[in-house]
């Protein structure tokens, strides 16, 4: 577990602090979104978590150890913020080094299909130095994602991906969070990226913790209904991401197909439905309030 105590930065020659006495937990196998306006202080905190900014003041431990007291701390971390590549190496040459310099020489079996789901499969053999920003973005990827880590820090990790691409990130980091219970810290402006695959989010503001809330939030689709008498038959079909609040049921996204297969025939048969919309998503009417 990554725990973060009264953790403050103020850069050299800043009259503000960057971060201010920001306290948050990362537990085993949650995914966590970090979001903020621009200059907020997210990535000023990611860096902090991965070594590369020491803090002005408080405490970062992982696992009970205070990740700044001793090198190797962070062996099984996947980090992404600054681009991490030799651009004079080939990618695949850049993988392999990163793998044996971590002492991962028994991973090199991830490097294909990373790299491929990544999609610089094709050119593995090419260097990072002439490549795209989005290409240079897919590099930095694929080394956070080859040594198989247990706690992942991505900065804006969509950025550089098509619409695909960010499908396939998505499905893989829930899928290693489901079955390799790797926790994973993202911070991103995509706010329907970050709903897709979030649990949890923070929000930052001016460099504090300004809000942090939990995935209940994420989009659903709301079925007005035409009475809300005769609704035995959809009691069994409520639970906590099916939500009935007077005429209105409030269908998570999160749910299965055949939950929702469920749901709708059963408010067929009863020729229920009055009309359907979808919720406002939650993340941008954060961003917005007060605007
Ligand atoms: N090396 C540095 N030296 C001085 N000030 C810095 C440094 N790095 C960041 N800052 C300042 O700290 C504040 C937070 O910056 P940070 O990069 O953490 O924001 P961010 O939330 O990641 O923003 P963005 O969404 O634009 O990436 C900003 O005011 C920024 O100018």
């Amino acid at each position: 577990m990554l725990k973060i105590e009264s953790i403050s930065k103020k850069f050299v020659g800043n009259d503000f602090y960057s971060l201010k006495d920001v306290n948050m937990e990362i537990n085993k196998g949650e995914i966590v979104g970090l979001i903020g306006r621009n200059g907020a202080g997210k990535s000023t905190l990611m860096k902090l978590m991965a070594k590369s900014l020491k803090p002005t003041s408080g405490l970062i431990t992982y696992n009970g150890i205070d990740i700044h007291s001793k090198d190797n701390v962070l062996t099984d971390f996947g980090i992404m913020i600054d681009p991490v590549f030799y651009p004079e190496m080939s990618v695949i040459d850049n993988l392999k080094f990163y793998l044996r310099l971590h002492g991962k020489e028994e991973l090199f079996s991830n490097i294909e299909p990373t790299l491929k789901l990544v999609e610089l499969w094709e050119a593995r053999n090419r260097k990072p130095k002439g490549f795209s920003f989005g290409m240079k973005q897919r590099t930095a990827l694929a080394i956070a994602l080859v040594a198989e880590p247990d706690f992942l820090i991505l900065d804006e990790p969509f950025v550089g991906l098509d619409p695909i691409g960010v499908q396939k990130l998505i499905d893989i980091l829930k899928q290693w969070s489901n079955e390799r219970q790797i926790s994973m810290l993202i911070s991103s402006h995509q706010l329907g990226e970050l709903e897709a695959l979030c649990e949890r989010y923070v929000y930052i503001e001016a460099g504090q913790l300004a809000d942090a809330f939990d995935g209940a939030a994420c989009p659903s689709l709301l079925v007005y209904l035409k009475e809300t008498k005769n609704l035995e038959g959809i009691q069994s079909l409520l639970s906590d991401d099916v939500i009935l609040e007077g005429n209105v049921l409030d269908i998570s996204t999160k749910i299965t197909s055949e939950e929702i297969n469920e749901i709708f025939k059963t408010l067929g048969n009863h020729a229920l439905i009055e009309k359907i919309e979808v919720k406002e998503n939650h993340l941008k009417e954060i961003f917005t309030k007060g605007q």
